[in-house]
C-alpha cells in the first residue's frame, strides 16, 4: 500500500462554546483527489486550516509528507507550508499592487526558484495566458479565483488544499479549473483535499467524504 502523503488521526476541534468535530481520520495518498462535503458550518474550512497548521487542533495528529504538523512552531509551520502546500482560499488573498504574474510567482520567489516559464505555463493552464502583466483590480471575480489557483499550483506542492475553488465561477470555467486541479493531482502525483458544496466539483474527486460532528464518513 502507498504511504499516505497526508495522515490525520483523531482530530478534534472546537471554538469557544462551539464544538465542531472530533474523531476525524483521513489518509490521502500521493496522486489521490479527495473531496469533503458537509453541511454549512460543520467545520470544513476549519478542518482544512487545521491540516495546513493555520488553526490549532484540540486533539489528534496531522502528518504531511512524514512531518507532524501540529507540533511545529509557527515559523516551522510557515516554512513547511511554503515548501509542501498549495492553498486555495475562499477569499483569494491576491496582493493588489502586484501584477497577476507576480502574484502567481510568489511561492516560487519565496523558495528562491524564480521560473517565468512555469508561471506562464500555469497561467495558460487556468485560461489566463496573456493576462500576466495586468493588475488584479482589472480582473473579474472568476479570473481572480483562477489567479489564486495558479498560485497554489505553481510550485508543484505535494499537497493541495482547496476551499470551494469553483465557488465564483460559471459552469464552463469551473469545469476548466477542475480539469487543472485533476491534471495536477494525477499528472504530478500531488495529493488534493477539496472542500466544496458543488456536487459537480466533488464528482471529479477519487473519493467523496462527508464531514459531520463525529468524523469523516464515506458517502
Ligand atoms: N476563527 C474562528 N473563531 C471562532 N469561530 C470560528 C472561526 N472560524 C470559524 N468559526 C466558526 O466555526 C464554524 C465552522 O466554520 P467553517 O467555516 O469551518 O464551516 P464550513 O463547514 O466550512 O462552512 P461553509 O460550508 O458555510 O463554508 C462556524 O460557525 C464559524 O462561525
Amino acid at each position: 500500500m502507498t504511504t499516505p502523503l497526508a495522515q490525520v488521526r483523531g482530530l478534534a476541534k472546537a471554538w469557544p462554546g462551539q464544538p465542531l468535530f472530533s474523531a476525524v481520520d483521513l489518509d490521502v495518498a500521493p496522486g489521490e483527489f479527495v473531496a469533503i462535503v458537509g453541511e454549512s458550518g460543520v467545520g470544513k474550512s476549519t478542518f482544512l486550516n487545521c491540516l495546513a497548521g493555520l488553526d490549532t487542533v484540540d486533539a489528534g495528529s496531522v502528518s504531511i509528507a512524514g512531518r507532524e504538523v501540529t507540533t511545529l512552531d509557527e515559523t516551522q509551520q510557515a516554512l513547511f507550508r511554503r515548501e509542501h502546500l498549495g492553498f486555495v482560499f475562499q477569499a483569494f488573498h491576491v496582493l493588489p499592487h502586484l501584477s497577476v504574474a507576480h502574484n502567481v510567482a510568489l511561492p516560487l520567489l519565496l523558495q528562491h526558484r524564480a521560473d517565468d516559464t512555469r508561471v506562464a505555463e500555469v497561467l495558460d493552464a487556468v485560461g489566463l495566458g496573456g493576462l500576466g502583466a495586468r493588475l488584479p483590480q482589472t480582473l473579474s471575480g472568476g479570473q481572480l479565483q483562477r489567479v489564486a489557483i495558479a498560485r497554489a499550483l505553481v510550485h508543484r506542492p505535494a499537497l493541495i488544499l482547496a476551499d470551494e475553488p469553483t465557488g465564483n465561477l460559471d459552469p464552463a470555467t469551473a469545469a476548466k479549473v477542475m480539469d487543472v486541479l485533476v491534471a495536477q493531482v494525477h499528472g504530478e502525483r500531488a495529493a488534493c483535499v477539496l472542500v466544496t458544496h458543488s456536487r459537480t466539483a466533488a464528482a471529479r474527486a477519487d473519493r467523496v467524504l462527508t464531514l459531520t460532528a463525529t468524523g469523516l464518513h464515506e458517502t
